[in-house]
């Protein structure tokens, strides 16, 4: 990867993973200047924030953006083509080092759809990104493992340990838990009870192009660049689970 944009024109794919990799850099280097709690959580959101708003200034500065750190400009709503961010994803689990379950999401929307996307775990130095990432590796042996929130998992999941007999893996970070479904170190994510498009959309992008599945919990496709951007459930999962968990999630 170029180590700046100057150095050749980055098609929209690679320009997710870079900015998102800048965007994690600068992370670890608030994350190694001692501040702890709500500080830490604070720093990492702004100065995350102002490098992706920068470089989405300098780089795509005809396109419209949505984040979670920024005053919603609703011109968003006529644009052909919007950057769907989440400048630190897994707020929580940043301000508690040295936990690594924290991403930079960075996801483009055009004309309807997610087109490209990157999540990046920067306590690894990773990257996932539309441009490359690899397609989810064959499921190991054993009852389904799932993803789900840390801190506010969903009920559903105890219906989907009832009825698949699922093992719960907690962790922090939507973007985390959807790459640990890219990994195939689980099986599926599945998410209730409230979230924004920032928290889903350059994760969702990534599993696609992985080969995963993507949906709400009704089965419903998830839509994205909306008035109201709350997106408060999905189901991230390898495609042969789908059907068994749309079963649960659908249950009247
Ligand atoms: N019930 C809820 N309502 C609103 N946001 C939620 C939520 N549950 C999870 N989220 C958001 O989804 C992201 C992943 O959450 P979790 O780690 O619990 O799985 C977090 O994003 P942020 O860290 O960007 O705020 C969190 O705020
Ligand atoms: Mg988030």
């Amino acid at each position: 990867m170029p180590n700046t944009p100057a150095d050749a024109p980055l098609d929209d794919h690679s320009f997710a993973a870079w900015a998102a990799a800048r965007a994690g850099e600068r992370l670890l280097e608030v994350r190694a200047e001692g501040l702890q709690g709500r500080e830490l959580k604070d720093a990492g959101d702004r100065a995350a924030q102002d490098l992706l708003a920068a470089l989405l200034a300098e780089h795509r500065s005809g396109d419209a953006v949505l984040s979670e750190e920024a005053e919603d400009d609703t011109a968003r709503l006529d644009a052909r083509r919007v950057w769907i961010i989440d400048p630190l994803d897994g707020t929580r689990e940043f301000s508690e080092p040295p936990r690594e379950d924290w991403a930079v999401h960075v996801a483009l929307w055009e004309g309807g759809e997610l087109t490209a996307g990157a999540v990046a775990q920067p306590a690894l130095g990773e990257v996932a990104g539309t441009a490359d990432v690899a397609p989810a590796p064959e499921r190991a042996p054993g009852p389904p493992r799932l993803a789900v929130s840390r801190s506010r998992p969903p009920a559903i999941t105890d219906d989907l340990v009832a009825a698949l007999g699922a093992e719960l893996v907690p962790m922090g970070s939507a973007g985390i838990k959807v790459l640990a479904v890219v990994r195939g170190v689980v099986d599926a994510y599945v998410h209730a009870g409230g979230q924004y498009e920032w928290d889903s959309a350059a994760p969702v992008a990534v599993a696609r192009a992985a080969g995963l599945h993507t949906s709400r919990i009704d089965g419903s496709p998830l839509i994205y660049n909306q008035p109201n951007p709350l997106l408060p459930d999905l189901i991230v999962c390898r495609p042969e689970l789908t059907e068994q968990i749309l079963a649960v999630t659908t249950r009247p």
